[in-house]
C-alpha cells in the first residue's frame, strides 16, 4: 500500500520469490487439478477448540531458517520433529512451506500432516487463490493470512475461501491499522506477530499494545521470538491464547520438553473477555 508503493520492503521482496515459485508450480498442475485434489483429500481438522482452553495453545513450528537469522535447524525430517512437538502437547503443528528463505516445501506440510493428529498450518505467504486449493490438497487445516502483504479485498476473498474449503484462517497482523483491517473480515483466530515483515524489527510490545483492540472470543496468537518460558508466562498473563513458537523450538536439543514447558503455562484469558 503507500509505504510498499514508494520503496521496496522486506516483504515485497519475500513475495517477488513466492510469486516465482508459484509460477512454477501452476505450470505444472492446474488449478482445476489442484482444487480436484483439495477436494479429495481428507477433512480439516477442527482448530479452534485445541487453542482454546485454561492453558496456553502452542503452535509449535517447523522452521530450517529465516530471512532475519538464517540458517536454524537442518530438520532432516520434520515429521518426526513434529511427532515430537505433539507429544510434547503441542495444540498445532506450523509448517512453513516458503522454499527460499525458510527452507520449506509442500513435501514437508504432506509429510507433517500424516505424521500427527492435530491440526496443521500451511504457513507461508498466501496471494493467489491457487495456493489455498494446494493448501488443502497438501492437508492444511488452518492456514496464514498476513494483512500486510493483502489488500483489504484479497483478505476478504481468501478469508471467505479459507472458510469455503473447510479450514480456519489466522490472520496476522502487526499494528493497529492491521487490526482494523483484519477485523473486517470477523476473524475467529487473529495472531500477532511480534515482527514487522517490513523490516524484520521485532517490537515484543506489540501483543499487549494490541489486546485492547482484540474482539473478545477471538483467539489470540502471539508470535515470533518467543525464546522461552518466561516469554510465554507474560504473553499469556497478557491475554494470548496461543503462543506461536519456531526457533527456540528447533534449537534445543529437546522440543518436546520445551513445548511442554509452554503448554502448561495457564491461560487465563484476556480480561473482560469471554472465553
Ligand atoms: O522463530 P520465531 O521467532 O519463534 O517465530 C515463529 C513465527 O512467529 C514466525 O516464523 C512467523 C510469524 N509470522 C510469519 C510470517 C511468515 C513467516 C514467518 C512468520
Amino acid at each position: 500500500m503507500p509505504e510498499s508503493a514508494t520503496s521496496a520492503t522486506v516483504l515485497d521482496a519475500l513475495i517477488e520469490g513466492v510469486r516465482a515459485d508459484l509460477a512454477e508450480r501452476m505450470a505444472r498442475a492446474s488449478l482445476a487439478e489442484v482444487a480436484a485434489a483439495a477436494r479429495d483429500a481428507a477433512p480439516a481438522r477442527p482448530v479452534l477448540e485445541r487453542l482454546r482452553g485454561p492453558r496456553l495453545g502452542v503452535i509449535a513450528e517447523v522452521k530450517r531458517s529465516s530471512p532475519s537469522k538464517g540458517a536454524l535447524a537442518p530438520i532432516a525430517d520434520p515429521a518426526a520433529l513434529a511427532a515430537t512437538y505433539a507429544d510434547g502437547g503441542a495444540a498445532a503443528i506450523s509448517v512453513l512451506t516458503e522454499q527460499r528463505r525458510f527452507g520449506g516445501s509442500l513435501a514437508d506440510l504432506d509429510a507433517v500432516r500424516a505424521a500427527v493428529d492435530i491440526p496443521v498450518l500451511r504457513k507461508d505467504f498466501m496471494i493467489d487463490e491457487y495456493q489455498f486449493h494446494e493448501a488443502r490438497a497438501h492437508g492444511a487445516d488452518l492456514v496464514l493470512l498476513i494483512v500486510a502483504a493483502l489488500t483489504d479485498g484479497e483478505l476478504r476473498r481468501f478469508h471467505d475461501l479459507a472458510g469455503e474449503l473447510g479450514m480456519t484462517a489466522l490472520v496476522e497482523v502487526h499494528d493497529e491499522a492491521e487490526i482494523e483491517r483484519a477485523l473486517a473480515v470477523d476473524p475467529q483466530v487473529l495472531g500477532v506477530n511480534a515482527r514487522n515483515l517490513k523490516t524484520l524489527d521485532v517490537d515484543p510490545d506489540a501483543f499487549a499494545r494490541l489486546v485492547p483492540a482484540l474482539p473478545d472470543g477471538v483467539v489470540a496468537v502471539a508470535e515470533s521470538g518467543i525464546g522461552g518460558l518466561s516469554d510465554a508466562q507474560r504473553y499469556a498473563a497478557e491475554g494470548a491464547t496461543a503462543v506461536l513458537v519456531g526457533e527456540a523450538l528447533v534449537t534445543t536439543g529437546d522440543p518436546a520438553s520445551a513445548v511442554a514447558e509452554l503448554a502448561g503455562v495457564p491461560a487465563p484469558g484476556r480480561a473482560g473477555g469471554t472465553r
